[in-house]
């Protein structure tokens, strides 16, 4: 059903063409099968040869190939639409979702379904418009059998609908094992991205990249495993397709003739309508494993996104948010876990009472895992809190407000992402830039040349230092930094403490810098301690 509904929705002009294309095509093949029928026919009696005959069955043939053509055309047009259209649907839902819905769904399930599904179904699709005129053209089998003889129409019918009904039940019982390979799949882009991710380390270690490679071959045989499992299920299925058609020709051939009298008549031509029944429900069953695995992966494409849109957020506003130049961000009892899927909580931050002031720079300091990244993301916005409340100035931030207010922050993350373009900042001057690049002395390594980065290939410092550049051409009123400096040589971090964060206070920009550099801890105006996801104590600063 999900593939119907992919072509019959939206704009319905296309698919009403299609449908219409692929009926004259199905109508002109059964128009040549008839008039093949009736020349077998006239030659089986000796008749003269008939030129208007070819003539007609010339025009038919040049009619149903053009047709033909428009109809493959047009199915694989629509379809390629609207494929692009579900995948800018599931991305726009993606960019909107919760962080936590997103690290819940894991990259190899995203990957799996977005790129790999879609991919899969923009080449299957178009071919099942094929069986679709195998539909057409069955059809009109069948409507001519009616008109040599009821009973024969009615019996090939009834045969026809059982088998295919037989055929479809015993299909569904796939659709629990095409789960499963989705699953494994998804499984296997995962281990395989640990080639890729964690490269530099198995190959400074054989015996980490032989286990990664003896765990990816288990992965990937029990996937084809499945696969062929399920490939044999398919062709047991096919075969009693198969022998289900020859027990209904021979059921037309022996033995409706015992019953009806005067029906051996027109025996020859119900023979012949029969049989070429064989062609359009051979390849309608033909076309079932690809209809069956395209509406899987459009099934698997619609429960991506349910789970989008369970914790989607209004679209990211581009104008400033309306909470620029705020005075006071007050959490209170702000709270936070993570679960696990059996729904555990792993890990809580909070609650967490604080109150930011704007312009001052604020330190978070604590051991590992104590919980500051995670407070971080809790209080831009990125994770909902589960308990509590952020209020700017006053207003609650709820669903409504929260992207509003995430607007407010520009952020070094301790798994920031380096984006090759300033995206968002699209008319930013070039100077601008390139005066940043010179002041991070990254200028023998970077350059800004027609809106994007030459390059992001640096070390993991420099990249930082790139990443602070596009958080400063931001502007936002507060900066958030997790570890910035703790990748830094003794130069950067100087300058980082000493003369950036100090900079950006005389902007009356907010900061908050996680940080284990105690040898700076002065640096600030206040400096928080955490532990256990809780803050512990409070420090006053020099700054
Ligand atoms: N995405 C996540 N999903 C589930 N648990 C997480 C996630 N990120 C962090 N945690 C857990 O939350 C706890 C706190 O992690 P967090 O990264 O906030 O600590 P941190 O104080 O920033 O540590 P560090 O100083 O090592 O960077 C850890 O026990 C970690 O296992």
């Amino acid at each position: 059903m999900h593939v119907l509904r992919l072509v019959s929705t939206g704009t319905t002009s296309g698919f009403r063409h299609l449908l219409v294309v692929t009926c004259l095509a199905g109508l002109a093949n059964a128009a040549l099968l008839g008039m093949i029928n009736q020349a077998a026919e006239r030659a089986a009696l000796a008749s003269p040869f008939d030129g208007e005959a070819l003539l007609i069955y010339i025009c038919l043939f040049g009619f149903f190939f053009l047709a033909d053509r428009a109809s493959l055309r047009e199915a694989n047009q629509l379809v390629q639409h609207r494929l692009e259209a579900l995948r800018l649907r599931v991305v726009g839902k993606l960019r909107r979702v919760d962080l936590r819905t997103l690290e819940n769904l894991g990259q190899g399930e995203i990957f799996a379904t977005v790129a790999q599904e879609i991919n899969h179904l923009s080449q299957s699709l178009p071919l099942l418009v094929s069986a679709a005129q195998s539909l057409f053209l069955l059809a009109f089998c069948l409507l001519y059998i009616a008109t040599l003889s009821l009973i024969a129409f009615l019996v090939v019918t009834g045969f026809t609908a059982l088998g295919l009904a037989l055929f479809w039940l015993r299909r569904r019982k796939l659709d629990h094992e095409l789960m499963r390979v989705h699953g494994q799949e998804a499984e296997m882009l995962d281990t395989l991205a640990h080639f890729t991710k964690g490269f530099q380390e198995i190959r400074l270690n054989g015996d980490k990249n032989d286990a990664l490679f003896r765990r990816f071959t288990q992965v990937v045989d029990d996937l084809q495993n499945r696969v062929v499992g399920v490939g044999g299920k398919w062709v047991v299925l096919l075969q009693f397709g198969n022998a289900f058609l020859y027990a209904l020709v021979g059921a037309v051939i022996f033995i409706l003739p015992l019953f009806f009298q005067g029906y051996t008549d027109v025996i020859y031509k119900i023979t012949a309508a029969a049989i070429f029944c064989v062609g359009p429900v051979t390849a309608i069953t033909a076309a079932a494993p690809l209809y069956t695995k395209a509406d899987m992966g459009l099934g698997h494409v619609a429960r991506l996104e349910q789970r989008l849109n369970l914790k989607r957020g209004p679209m990211p506003v581009v104008t400033k948010s309306r909470f620029a130049g705020f005075s006071t961000i007050a959490c209170r009892d702000l709270g936070f876990s993570y679960r696990d899927e059996a729904g555990e909580t792993t890990f809580t931050s909070g609650p967490l009472d604080l109150t930011l002031t704007r312009g001052e720079t604020v330190f978070v300091v604590g051991g590992n895992g104590s919980g500051k990244s995670t407070a971080m993301k809790l209080l831009c916005g990125l994770y909902t809190p589960d308990t509590g409340t952020i209020e700017v100035d006053g207003t609650v931030i709820g669903d409504s407000e929260r992207q509003d207010y995430r607007e407010l922050f520009a952020a070094v993350f301790a798994d920031f992402h380096l984006f090759d373009r300033l995206y968002g900042l699209d008319d930013i001057d070039p100077d601008r830039v390139q005066a940043l690049i010179t002041r991070m002395e990254l200028t023998d390594k970077v350059s800004f040349v027609q809106g994007r980065f030459s390059t992001t290939i640096l070390s993991t410092g420099q990249r930082k230092r790139l990443a602070m550049i596009v958080a400063l051409l931001q502007d936002r009123d507060i900066y958030l930094f997790d570890e910035w400096a703790a990748d830094q040589d003794a130069h950067f971090r100087e300058l980082f403490y000493t003369v950036l964060l100090p900079e950006l206070k005389q902007r009356g920009k907010t900061v908050l810098a996680v940080t284990h550099d105690d040898r700076f801890w002065h640096c600030c105006d206040r400096r928080l301690s955490m532990d256990l996801g809780v803050l512990t104590a409070e420090t006053g600063g020099t700054a």
